[in-house]
């Protein structure tokens, strides 16, 4: 995004700048998300997963349809509060909040604008002069009222030991504390925790939204997980932090969901210097796309590539994955600097959802028809091809209560048959439509 300029007053968040300003923020930022600060910050994780499942409690019992996306979404953005600024906007039991909105908002990027400064680049300085801005004014405006209300809250010193994002960005200020790195200045604090609440919002709402379409649609999977999440956690006990980042079945289930439907369809970097490459002369300033999308759809590196198989990332057939042919998180220095915190706070959720309940497909339930996705109808998946970004559309589903479905072995094997009877007929359909246009 740097490159594109018109990042309005983002325009020092840590995915935008570059060179010495990018490594001085990412040195700050890189220990706030080691394990065991994530670990720090798994209890707040919990107190929004728990209060996610008991908001699917309704649903559940009514036999609703539900549009999973307005309930992970909250979750996200909970989460993301929560742990950058201590503060429970508790969006799950108001979904309408203003927040949300303007979550969303501030990545939809104008794609007229995006084209003007793809063909005429020349207008870029009068652009910046008009003050035109990729992301949305009123959403940046209405994120820094909040953030300049909870930050004058924090001039007050008794608070310098509260232990979330935007106190540490804060202490970096501090030289007793942060004696190598020259700290945040208020404006790039201000930008960090922007970047973080409402990109971590998109991504990690996104994965959450597919990883459920991926088990409706996939009962036998779900049914494999929940067998690995019943012996983990033994009558719905309590998750353990440890135990969760070590669950494989869960891990595997989460890289393919995210190797299908990637938030970042396409990665970018801008070459430093000319360099040569298997005979391609790659010059200075010059962009390089890296199409992760389509990379992780090459049946070549991925046999049947469409199928949604979780045991392409079991222990042993991991070791067969080419290196760079699976970037959900990106690669290298500039690679996602949330991936522990993401991975977490989404497998919790997961975990929780599906002690308690089921997913499972309904007569709404949209389904992604291979082999293009993108083809026809209301769809599962969007993609904004000014922000490379891969975003899921409202995605509806029924949930049910897992007593329903684990009753006994003849009433499992019931209702996963029901299931798959519905899934073979709904994309049968969707296809006879798809060919009779
Ligand atoms: C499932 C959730 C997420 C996915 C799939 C994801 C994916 C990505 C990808 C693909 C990149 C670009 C990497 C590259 O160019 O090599 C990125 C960058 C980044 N992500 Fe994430 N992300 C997720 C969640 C998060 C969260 C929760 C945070 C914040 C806590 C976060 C913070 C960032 C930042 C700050 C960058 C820019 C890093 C830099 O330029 O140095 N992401 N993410």
């Amino acid at each position: 995004m740097g490159r594109l300029r018109l990042n309005g007053d983002l325009y020092d968040a840590v995915s935008i700048v570059e060179d010495d300003q990018w490594r001085r923020i990412r040195n700050i930022f890189s220990p706030l998300f080691t394990s065991g600060r994530v670990k720090e910050m798994f209890s707040t994780m919990k107190h929004h997963s728990h209060k996610l499942t008991c908001s699917l409690q309704s649903k559940a019992q009514n036999g609703e349809v539900v549009n999973i996306k307005e309930f992970l979404g909250p979750y996200s953005i909970d989460v993301m509060v929560s742990c950058t600024f201590s503060v429970d906007m508790d969006t799950i039991n108001n979904p309408s909040s203003a927040l949300i909105t303007h979550a969303s908002k501030l990545f939809k990027i104008p794609t007229r604008l995006f084209i003007l400064q793809g063909f005429f680049p020349f207008l870029l300085p009068l652009l910046e002069l008009m003050d035109v801005s990729f992301f949305s004014k009123s959403s940046t405006a209405y994120f820094k009222t909040i953030f300049d209300k909870i930050k004058a809250e924090r001039s007050d010193s008794s608070k310098k030991n509260v232990r979330d994002i935007l106190q540490y960005m804060i202490n970096s200020q501090n030289p007793e504390t942060n004696k190598l790195n020259q700290g945040l200045t208020d404006h790039e604090i201000f930008s960090q925790a922007a970047m973080f609440v409402m990109s971590g919002y998109e991504s990690n709402t996104t994965t959450l939204v597919f990883l459920a379409y991926c088990l409706a649609t996939n009962p036998d999977v779900m049914i494999r997980l929940q067998e690995e999440i019943d012996s983990t956690f033994p009558n719905k006990g309590p998750i353990q932090y440890e135990a969760l980042v070590q669950m494989e079945y869960l891990d595997c289930v989460f890289n393919e969901c995210v190797r299908l439907y990637p938030s970042s369809a396409r990665l970018e970097r801008m070459s430093k210097e000319s360099v040569k490459i298997n005979g391609i002369t790659i010059p200075k300033d010059m962009i390089v796309t890296v199409p992760v999308y389509a990379l992780h759809r090459d049946p070549e590196l991925w046999p049947e590539p469409e199928t949604f198989n979780p045991d392409r990332f079991s222990k042993e057939s991991k070791q067969h994955i080419k290196p760079y042919s699976f970037l959900p998180f990106g690669v290298g220095p500039r690679n996602c600097v949330g991936i522990r915190f993401a991975t977490v706070m989404i497998k919790l959720a997961l975990v929780e959802i599906l002690q308690n309940y089921s997913f499972s497909v309904c007569k709404e339930t949209e389904f992604v028809c291979p082999p293009d996705p993108f083809a026809d109808g209301p769809r599962v998946v969007r993609w904004a091809s000014s922000t490379n970004q891969i975003k899921a559309a409202d995605t509806f589903c029924h949930i049910r209560r897992r007593e329903v479905q684990l009753g006994s072995d003849d009433m499992r094997l019931n209702v996963y048959l029901q299931d798959f009877a519905m899934i073979t007929r709904m994309l049968l359909e969707k296809k006879n439509r798809h060919y009779q246009k």
